[in-house]
C-alpha cells in the first residue's frame, strides 16, 4: 500500500523525531532528498538555470538548502523571496554560501518573474503542509510565471495552493511536473483534483517511519501485490458456488444493455455463475449463454452469495421497484448502482445487516447528498465519507480517482490505475458487475470496491492503449488485467 498521512498526524511525528535527532537534521536530510531529485530531472545540473521560489516558512528553507547544493554542482541558483523579512536566515546564508543569488520577489520588481521566465528549473518553495487557502496573489503570480516558462516545475513537499489533507484547490496553485515529498504522502498528493497539480511522486525517506506507525493513514493507494493478494483464484476445491454466485438486477425494456455489460463484467470479473433477474434477459441470454436468466421475483431466483442492482433500471416503472425493495431487503452482500441509487429507501439501505456497497459518479452522490457536482469534485474526500456515513454503507466514488469509503470512518482507499479513457457509456455498470463478483467470491465491500476499482482501471488501460474503448472493450480485458496483476 502507497499510504498518505494527515498534516496533524505527521507535525506529531516529526516532532517526536526532532527530539531525538541534531536541531536542523530533518531539514537537512530534506534539502538533501530534493537536491537529488532536482538534479535527476535536470540530467546536467552544471550550467544549468534554477530559481526557487521562496515563502516565509520551512518549505522555503527546504528549497533554500537544496538550491545551495545545486548552486555547489555549478547550477546558477536565483531564490525569489516572498517575504524577505521573514525567511529562513540559515537557508539564505547558505545559499549566499555557495554562490547563489537572492532577489526580493515581494513587489512587482522585474528581476523576480525574469529569473522564473529564463530558468531551466523552478523549485516550488512557496508553501507546504503549513498552507492554507488558494495562492496569495504575489505568490499566484510567480507560479503563473513558472507556467509560462516552460521550464520544469518541482514541488517541494506539496505543489503550493493545494490542501494537503483533502485534496482540494480553492483558488491558484502551483502545477507541478514532480513533488518530492518528506516523510510520508500526504492526501492531497493522491486524491484529485490536487494530485492532477502534483505531477510524479518522489517520496524521501526523512526518518519519520517508526514515529508515523503510531497513527493510521488516511489514504491508501493499494498496489499491484496488494490486489493480487486479494484476488479470489480458484483452488482445487472450488465449484461455482464457491467461487460465488453474483444475482444482477439491472436493466429495463429501455436500457437492455445495461444488464449485460453487468452480467459482462461480473463473469470476466471471476464469479462462479450469475443469475440475471429482470426485463431483459433475452439479451442477456443471446450475448452470455451460461447466465442463468428468470424474469422474476427476485426470491424464487435462486441461491446468490451477492447481488447487485440498479444499472439501466430507468425511473424503477413496473416491477422493478419491487426487484429492487427486494434486494435491498435481501441477507447477502449488496451493491447499489446508478438508477438503484436514486430509487433506493435510503433507511432501508441503512438497517441492511449484511454488507452494503454504493458506486456513485460524482453526479449520483451530489445528488445523494443535495449538493452541486461541483462541490462532490471539488471535495472528493469529504463527500466519500459523508456518504459512507450517512447510509452505513460502504461507498465508491467514481471518478479519476475513484475512493472508497467505509462507514466506520476509517483509511480511504484510491484507486490508483484510473485512466480518462473510462469515461464511457456503459463502463460503470461493468464495474458493478465486476465488484458485485468480488462480494460473491467473499471478499468484504472494501475490498472488493478497491479490488474491482483496480482491475477496471487497467482493464480500461489495455483496451483502450492510448485510444477510444466502448464499454464491452474493457469488460474482455478484464481477464488480462488480472493476469497482470498476478504476474505484478
Ligand atoms: N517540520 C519538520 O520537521 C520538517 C518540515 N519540512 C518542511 O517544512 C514544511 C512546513 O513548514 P512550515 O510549518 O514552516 O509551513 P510552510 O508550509 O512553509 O508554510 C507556512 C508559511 O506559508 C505561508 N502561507 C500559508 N498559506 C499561504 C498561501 N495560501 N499563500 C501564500 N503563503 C501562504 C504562511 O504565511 P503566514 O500565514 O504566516 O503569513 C507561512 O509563512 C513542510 O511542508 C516541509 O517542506 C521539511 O524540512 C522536513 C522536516
Ligand atoms: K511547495
Amino acid at each position: 500500500m502507497r499510504t498518505a498521512y494527515r498534516v496533524e498526524d505527521v507535525r506529531a511525528a516529526e516532532r517526536a523525531l526532532m527530539a531525538r535527532v541534531p536541531e536542523g537534521a530533518l531539514m537537512q536530510r530534506a534539502a538533501a532528498g530534493l537536491a537529488a531529485a532536482c538534479g535527476q530531472l535536470l540530467g546536467k545540473v552544471y550550467g544549468a538555470r534554477v530559481a526557487l521560489l521562496v515563502g516565509s516558512g520551512d518549505n522555503g528553507g527546504d528549497a533554500l538548502y537544496a538550491g545551495a547544493r545545486l548552486a555547489r554542482r555549478g547550477a546558477g541558483v536565483t531564490a525569489v523571496l516572498l517575504s524577505p523579512e521573514r525567511v529562513h536566515g540559515g537557508g539564505v546564508a547558505a545559499l549566499r554560501g555557495a554562490g547563489g543569488r537572492v532577489v526580493d520577489g515581494s513587489g512587482d520588481l522585474p528581476g523576480a518573474g525574469g529569473a522564473v521566465l529564463r530558468a531551466d528549473l523552478v523549485v516550488d518553495g512557496i508553501v507546504g503542509i503549513g498552507g492554507k487557502g488558494g495562492l496569495r496573489p504575489g505568490a499566484a503570480e510567480l507560479a503563473r510565471a513558472a507556467e509560462e516558462s516552460g521550464a520544469l516545475v518541482v514541488a517541494v513537499d506539496l505543489p503550493s495552493g493545494v490542501d494537503a489533507d483533502t485534496g482540494e484547490v480553492r483558488g491558484a496553485a502551483v502545477r507541478a511536473d514532480a513533488t518530492v515529498t518528506f516523510g510520508a504522502y500526504k492526501p492531497g498528493l493522491l486524491v484529485d483534483p490536487a494530485r492532477e497539480y502534483a505531477g510524479a511522486l518522489r517520496l524521501v525517506d526523512i526518518g519519520l517511519g517508526g514515529e508515523l506507525s503510531a497513527y493510521a493513514p488516511a489514504v491508501e493507494a493499494p498496489q499491484y501485490a496488494d490486489v493480487a493478494r486479494l484476488l479470489p483464484v480458484p483452488g482445487g476445491e472450488s465449484d461455482k458456488y464457491r467461487r460465488g454466485v453474483l444475482g444482477v438486477v439491472a436493466g429495463s425494456a429501455r436500457y437492455p444493455g445495461a444488464a449485460v455489460l453487468a452480467v459482462a463484467g461480473a463473469l470476466r470479473g471471476g464469479a462462479g455463475a450469475v443469475r440475471y433477474v429482470g426485463p431483459a434477459a433475452d439479451a442477456v441470454i443471446a450475448r452470455f449463454p451460461e447466465a442463468l436468466v428468470s424474469a422474476g421475483p427476485v426470491p424464487k431466483a435462486g441461491r446468490v452469495q451477492a447481488w447487485v442492482v440498479g444499472p439501466g433500471l430507468g425511473d424503477g416503472h413496473g416491477d422493478a421497484g419491487e426487484r429492487l425493495r427486494d434486494v435491498v431487503a435481501a441477507d447477502v452482500p449488496v451493491l447499489i448502482d446508478a438508477d438503484g441509487l436514486r430509487l433506493a429507501d435510503a433507511s432501508a439501505v441503512r438497517k441492511r445487516g449484511a454488507p452494503t456497497l454504493l458506486t456513485p459518479h460524482a453526479g449520483e452522490a451530489a445528488a445523494l447528498l443535495g449538493v452541486e457536482r461541483a462541490e462532490v469534485e471539488a471535495s472528493r474526500l469529504d463527500a466519500v465519507r459523508e456518504l459512507a456515513g450517512r447510509y452505513a454503507a460502504t461507498v465508491l466514488l467514481k471518478g479519476s480517482t475513484t475512493l472508497v469509503a467505509g462507514a466506520d470512518g476509517g483509511v480511504v482507499r484510491v484507486n490508483p490505475t484510473g485512466t480518462a479513457w473510462l469515461a464511457t457509456a456503459g463502463s460503470g455498470d461493468v464495474l458493478s458487475g465486476l465488484a458485485g463478483a468480488l462480494l460473491a467470491a467473499g471478499l468484504g465491500a472494501r475490498d472488493a470496491g478497491a479490488v474491482g476499482a483496480f482491475l477496471h482501471g487497467l482493464a480500461g488501460r489495455l483496451a483502450a492503449e492510448g485510444a477510444p474503448v466502448g464499454a464491452q472493450d474493457v469488460a474482455e480485458a478484464l481477464p488480462a488485467a488480472w493476469r497482470d496483476v498476478r504476474r505484478g
